[in-house]
């Protein structure tokens, strides 16, 4: 595929939906084709099992189970929307992908990270992003973050415990670690304005 596909992650309010804004800004000021989307969602019937996910009523839901959606999103959202404007050449910043569920769901949930990521391999097919940034936060700082920001709806992943939040992080570092040619870690609790010099100048890297 001609196009370039680069995803952002990292714990609850690392900044990652702010710096990204900022970086498509750029990219199409410079004409680059740049398509902004996310996981969950980033077309509809991503975006319906994303409500199902993160719905605060759905206390029951088992682990698994929520680990299946994320695949099952992931997979929709590649077919539909990825994969077609890879095709065309465009450059994709996607706000999470793999990395969020074997940090949430292998690692922070317990399901271990090599049972999430074969169900992701056949949810994708191995479709990897070829840059990853990882904005690095601490949870007390993250969630400060989000429990200040106006608009910011409170979901049901957020309401975990701190212990949860503090094992995504770990899981995150710990992918660092293993790929770390893929997965540049980010401070994240930098001012914004270094945040995003740094982000931008790791993405202009990979662009054709
Ligand atoms: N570097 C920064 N320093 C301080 N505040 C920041 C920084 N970056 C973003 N913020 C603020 O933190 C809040 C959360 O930011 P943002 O929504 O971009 O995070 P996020 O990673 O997309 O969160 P989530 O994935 O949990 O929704 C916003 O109010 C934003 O203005
Ligand atoms: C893709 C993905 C996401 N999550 C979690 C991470 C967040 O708590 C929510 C998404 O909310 P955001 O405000 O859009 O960041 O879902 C996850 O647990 N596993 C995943 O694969």
């Amino acid at each position: 595929m001609k196009g370039v596909f680069i995803t952002v992650e990292g714990p609850e309010g690392a900044g990652k939906t702010t710096i990204l804004n900022r970086v498509v800004m750029q990219l199409k000021d410079k004409g680059i084709d740049v398509l902004p989307t996310r996981e969950p969602g980033g077309i509809a019937i991503a975006e319906q099992i994303r409500s199902v996910i993160l719905n605060k009523e759905n206390k029951a839901m088992d682990a698994r189970t929520e680990a299946l959606l994320y695949a099952a999103a992931r997979r929709q959202h590649l077919m539909e929307k990825v994969i077609p404007a890879m095709e065309r050449g465009a450059v994709v910043l996607c706000d999470r992908f793999i990395d969020s569920s074997l940090a949430y769901q292998g690692h922070a949930r317990g399901l271990g990270m090599d049972e999430v990521a074969s169900i992701n391999a056949f949810a994708t097919d191995g479709m990897m992003p070829s840059l990853t940034l990882l904005f690095d936060v601490r949870p007390e700082v993250g969630l400060q973050r989000i429990h200040q920001h106006d608009g910011r709806e409170v979901n049901r992943l957020d309401l975990e415990g701190l212990s949860f939040h503090e094992k995504v992080r770990e899981g995150y570092l710990l992918l660092a670690k293993q790929e770390a040619k893929r997965i540049i870690v980010i401070d994240a609790e930098q001012d914004e304005e270094s945040v995003f010099q740094q982000a931008i100048k790791k993405i202009e890297k990979v662009l054709p």
